[in-house]
């Protein structure tokens, strides 16, 4: 279920590589809809009793991601927050990178990137590319350069990306529920270009769509979506289990439920985040 691209050796003898999608299936199926962001916040740090410096930072994160990397479906650390180190920030990142991958979860590392084409290529090599230190198994992409420019991406053997469609930010609302000459919105046409890379995909795509849990019910069809749906939202931004329902439906297959700051307040125990963290699942299934 970890990152480990190739699994099988296909018909002419070559390596077969797990489509993420698959990959992503299977670890929700053996581990829960949680996604755990790993947000070292300023906040946060002080809360755990750690200096607000690169050290401090490298203390929470590894500590998070030792702690959860073993329990949860997918690990999302949040590049800002490492960025903001500069060097010695993303060094921990590649750590928490390895590290969450080698303990068996997921990682969709959240950079949020989109850019034209060819500079995109590069972002793929960066965090999609196998021979990168910072090689995930999925990133966050911004379609608002053209959704097929994130093509490099799309295409990354084995590697999955969630696109930006409807934002959980308060703000968001106006620029993606804005209507398109056909009549959609956005965020419905972003939706829809994401259905169309996932068609004929099983168990689920690889093209994901991030959806906030926090939006009014309705606002969007997910139906012919075929791939997983990254919704965030939930928790520190006021989402409940009902909000996820009432948007999504009651069984919440392909939702793949982000929680931050509401997880990582339980630390710095391993066994108290490992147990919100069972406990979250828990109310996801019932
Ligand atoms: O792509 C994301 O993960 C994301 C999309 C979105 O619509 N809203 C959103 O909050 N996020 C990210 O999800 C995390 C939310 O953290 P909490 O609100 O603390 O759970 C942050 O890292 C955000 O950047």
């Amino acid at each position: 279920m970890s990152g480990t691209a190739v699994s099988h050796t296909g018909e002419n003898g070559s390596p077969e590589i797990t489509p993420f999608g698959r990959k992503l299936a299977g670890a929700i199926a053996a581990r829960g809809p949680l996604c755990a962001g790993i947000d070292p916040h300023p906040g946060l740090l002080d809360a755990w009793g750690l200096p607000r410096n690169v050290h401090g930072m490298e203390n929470f994160a590894l500590k998070a991601a030792d702690a959860l990397a073993s329990e949860v479906a997918v690990i999302k650390p949040q590049s800002a927050f490492f960025e903001a180190f500069g060097a010695a920030g993303i060094a921990v990142l590649e750590r928490v990178v390895r590290h969450a991958r080698s303990a068996g979860a997921l990682v969709l590392l959240d950079v949020k990137r989109g850019d034209i084409g060819s500079t995109m290529t590069a972002y793929a090599r960066a965090y999609l590319g196998g021979e990168s230190a910072l090689d995930a198994d999925a990133i966050t992409v911004s379609p608002y350069l053209g959704f097929d420019s994130l093509d490099p991406a799309l295409h990354a053997d084995g590697k999955g990306v969630f696109v930006l469609a409807r934002t959980s930010n308060p703000e968001a609302s106006r620029l993606q529920n804005a209507l398109l000459d056909n009549g959609k919105t956005i965020a419905q046409s972003i939706v829809d270009q994401a259905a169309g890379r996932n068609a004929g995909a099983g168990p689920l795509g690889d093209v994901g769509v991030v959806v906030g849990a926090t939006i009014p019910p309705g606002e969007l069809d997910l139906g012919e979506l075929n791939g997983p749906i990254l919704a965030p939202g939930f928790g520190a931004q006021g989402a409940t289990v009902a909000d996820l329902r009432a948007l999504f439906g009651r069984d919440l297959t392909g939702v793949l439920v982000a929680s931050s700051r509401d997880l990582l307040r339980h630390g710095p125990g391993a066994a108290e985040l490992r147990d919100e963290a069972r406990r979250i699942v828990s109310t996801l299934a019932g």
